[in-house]
């Protein structure tokens, strides 16, 4: 908080002095109590010198309104030109944060590069418990600058931190005022984002993703538990239920055995579409679709902590895909697949197109089996980290042979590449 003109004025000589690797500028004029914070004669310098130093400026919709002489802002597309706006005062990028915007479901901020605008989707929190999100976001993008991320990501970061912290808070009672604090600390308190417990997500472990399959266990007379016990024998780096018929007292039985199968081997267990199943086995995270419940829902569901999967089909849902949170994405078909019904094929250039515009790490799926993977593979396309496969694990007589052939053949074809 930077009260006087004299104040900013002293930053920024000092920072000329001694230039800092990122400078992240919360301007902080208007509380979300719309209480004036900063005396009017600083909003000049603010605007002619400090915002040309920022990386990112991040003022909520009052604050970006004051800069901007007053101007009404009540819509996403105000927001956006007040972005446009303010990044003419020279920082990198802008962040109008639309929290205090009027009721709707979501918190909505609009992100500015100079030439994009990304709108950020959060959930509204219901709770006054909001005193100090603005400062803890501006901190929190310095944090993840300082650990090297890119501006989109830090920013993403540390909407979905601030968001998770909110709902963890939401029914503190603390104080008098009509705001009251919330928690920053709630991962240390809170059992199921105990730090110690977190599964920290890497992209390698896409490598050779076996997804499980009701019918294909049936067929061959195996439990879900010996599946998945067969699939890690055989060096699957992650395993996802997709048990699409299973009655869901059974379904949760078999999930909570194959998390201990899992847990003891070190390789992630995330279940498809069902997050009441994930949440009851604890599992390392979820995989969702397109019709199924959007990844920034699950990730108020699940925490901060847990994987979260999406199929995209499309730049645009690659990019949604980030905007929500998610880890990784799925893309397929990539060859012609009778596992999931009514699912088009992508080819190569299908996937060619999502991976070149994803920014997290993607899986090819869909008809990939022990002949056609290397070709997968050898394709080296930004991002493509490994292969998810069904029938070729699971509708075949022997998991842990073929997941053992298939992983050497993977290992052989990205040593080669
Ligand atoms: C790794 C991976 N990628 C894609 C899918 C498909 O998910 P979805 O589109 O939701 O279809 P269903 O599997 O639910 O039928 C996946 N499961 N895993
Ligand atoms: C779930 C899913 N999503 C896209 S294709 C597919 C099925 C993949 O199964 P298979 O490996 O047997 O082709
Ligand atoms: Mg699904």
């Amino acid at each position: 908080m930077l009260p006087s003109i004299g104040i900013v004025k002293v930053l920024c000589e000092s920072l000329k002095k001694f230039p800092v690797q990122a400078l992240v500028v919360d301007p902080v004029l208007v509380s979300t109590s719309g209480d004036t914070l900063s005396a009017s004669s600083t909003l000049s310098v603010y605007r002619d010198e400090l915002f040309a130093m920022a990386d990112i400026v991040t003022p909520n919709v009052k604050e970006a309104s004051r800069l901007l002489g007053d101007v009404s802002l009540h819509t996403v597309s105000d927001m956006r030109s007040a972005a446009e706006s303010i990044y003419k005062f020279g920082p990198k990028y802008v962040l109008v944060k639309g929290g205090d915007m009027p009721e709707s479901s979501d918190a909505i901020d609009v992100f500015f590069d100079g030439k994009e605008f990304i709108e950020l989707h959060g959930h509204r929190i219901k709770t006054h418990n909001t005193h100090g999100t603005g400062c803890t976001l501006a901190s929190c993008i310095a944090s993840e600058l300082a650990k090297g991320a890119t501006m989109l990501h830090a920013v993403q970061v540390a909407k979905n931190f601030v968001e998770s912290a909110l709902h963890h808070s939401k029914d503190l009672i603390i104080g008098n005022g009509p705001q009251g604090p919330f928690d920053h600390l709630f991962k240390l308190k809170c059992p199921p984002y105990n730090v110690g417990s977190q599964p920290s997500f890497k992209a390698e472990q896409l490598f050779l993703y076996a997804v499980t399959d009701s019918g294909m266990n049936k067929k061959w007379g195996r439990s879900i538990k010996e599946s998945v016990r067969a699939a890690i024998e055989g060096g699957a780096t992650i395993v996802q239920l997709r048990e699409k018929d299973a009655e869901t007292r059974e379904f949760l039985e078999a999930a909570k055995a194959c998390m201990v199968i899992c847990k003891s081997s070190g390789v992630p267990l995330l279940i498809n579409d069902r997050v009441d199943i994930a949440l009851a086995c604890k599992a390392d995270g979820v995989h969702v679709g397109q019709s199924d419940m959007s990844a920034s829902e699950v990730r108020e569901l699940l925490g901060p902590g847990k994987i979260i999967g999406v199929s995209c089909k499309t730049p645009a849902q690659a990019q949604q895909a980030w905007n929500d949170g998610a880890d990784y994405i799925g893309c397929g078909g990539v060859y012609p697949t009778s596992t999931k019904s009514n699912n088009p094929t992508l080819g190569f250039e299908g996937l060619k197109t999502v991976c070149l515009a994803s920014k997290l790490p993607v899986v090819a799926i869909g008809g990939i089996n022990a002949s056609n993977a290397s070709s997968v593979m050898e394709l080296g396309l930004p991002n493509l980290k490994g292969v998810a496969v069904v029938s070729a694990l699971f509708d075949r007589e022997c998991v842990a042979t073929e997941t053992r052939n298939l992983r050497s053949i993977l290992t052989n074809t990205c040593s080669r590449t």
